[in-house]
């Protein structure tokens, strides 16, 4: 608590308020708060709290959906640290290979890691999840959602590590059917019984002045729909979300969609 002063926390925010008592007594703890409520810092400093930063073994576990996510949580992570431990970051597309052979040699207190490049550490025996105090999924809808993260996400939970050998946290700014959720941690053992459901700042209703309006067309119309909504409506500024191209699409040699967008914008 002192280092998240001394970095500029000063007072907490209210998801932290209501937090920390719970993720500091040790238990197992589900974080529902939106966006930018300062969930990261409250379970970052619920890791330092459960690892002894002498002992040189892999203690926290964070696990991130994508690399962005990692980035940043490892970036704060390591603040918080101030060099009295090491926090690795497993992320997909980074050196695994070298970084299996630092896991070896100097195994640090605490690894961000994104689902898939862990369980291939873990496959490869580089480390054993055996020695893990604390597990925070941060995200959990989008992992849950994932059907690609969802069987190696199951495996971490029960497999790799138990509830009752560890403090889990799982984290999120929106959980649906939340209740249910609560009930399947307790179902599945991926948390203790009494882990606790922290849910702080529920998602205002939309602001009046909002608009909201969608379109159904087929997977195949829809760039051509989104050019002539782009051309009708002319907007000052626009936030385009746009998919990650299929590796089919890039083989057959299509130009990804951000750039037909961003040449149609300049055109
Ligand atoms: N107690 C605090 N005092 C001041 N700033 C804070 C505090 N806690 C967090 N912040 C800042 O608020 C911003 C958002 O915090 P954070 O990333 O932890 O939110 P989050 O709830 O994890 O968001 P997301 O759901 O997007 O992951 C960050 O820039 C962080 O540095």
């Amino acid at each position: 608590l002192q280092r998240a002063e001394d970095v500029g926390y000063i007072s907490p925010t209210e998801v932290q308020e209501q937090s920390l008592p719970v993720l500091l007594s040790g238990q197992d703890c589900i974080l529902h708060a939106q966006t930018g409520s300062g969930k990261t810092l409250a379970y970052l400093l619920a890791v330092f709290s459960a690892i002894d930063v002498g002992r040189s073994s892999v203690q926290a576990l964070v696990i991130v959906p994508t690399r962005e996510l990692g980035i940043q949580v490892t970036k704060v992570a390591r603040l918080l640290a101030a060099k009295t431990c090491n926090v690795m970051a497993l992320l997909d597309g980074g050196m695994l290979t070298r970084q299996k052979s630092w896991l070896k040699a100097e195994p640090p207190a605490i690894i961000v890691a994104t689902v898939a490049s862990l369980c291939q550490m873990v496959e490869k025996r580089a480390f054993s999840l055996g020695s893990i105090k604390i597990l925070v999924i941060d995200e959990v809808d989008f992992i849950f959602g994932s059907s690609k993260q969802v069987n190696s996400l199951r495996k971490i939970l029960n497999s790799y590590t138990a509830a009752s050998s560890r403090q889990t946290i799982f984290a999120s700014a929106s959980i649906p059917q939340h209740n249910r959720f609560v009930h399947d941690c307790v179902q599945h053992k991926w948390t203790k019984s009494d882990v606790v459901h922290v849910h702080v700042n529920p998602v205002q209703p939309m602001p009046s002045h909002l608009r909201h309006t969608y379109v159904i067309c087929s997977k195949k119309e829809r760039l051509h729909v989104l050019l002539s909504l782009l051309e009708r409506d002319a907007p000052k500024s626009v936030i385009i979300f746009v998919a990650q191209q299929s590796e089919k699409s890039k083989r057959a040699g299509n130009p990804p969609s951000s750039t037909l967008v961003v040449e149609f914008l300049r055109a």
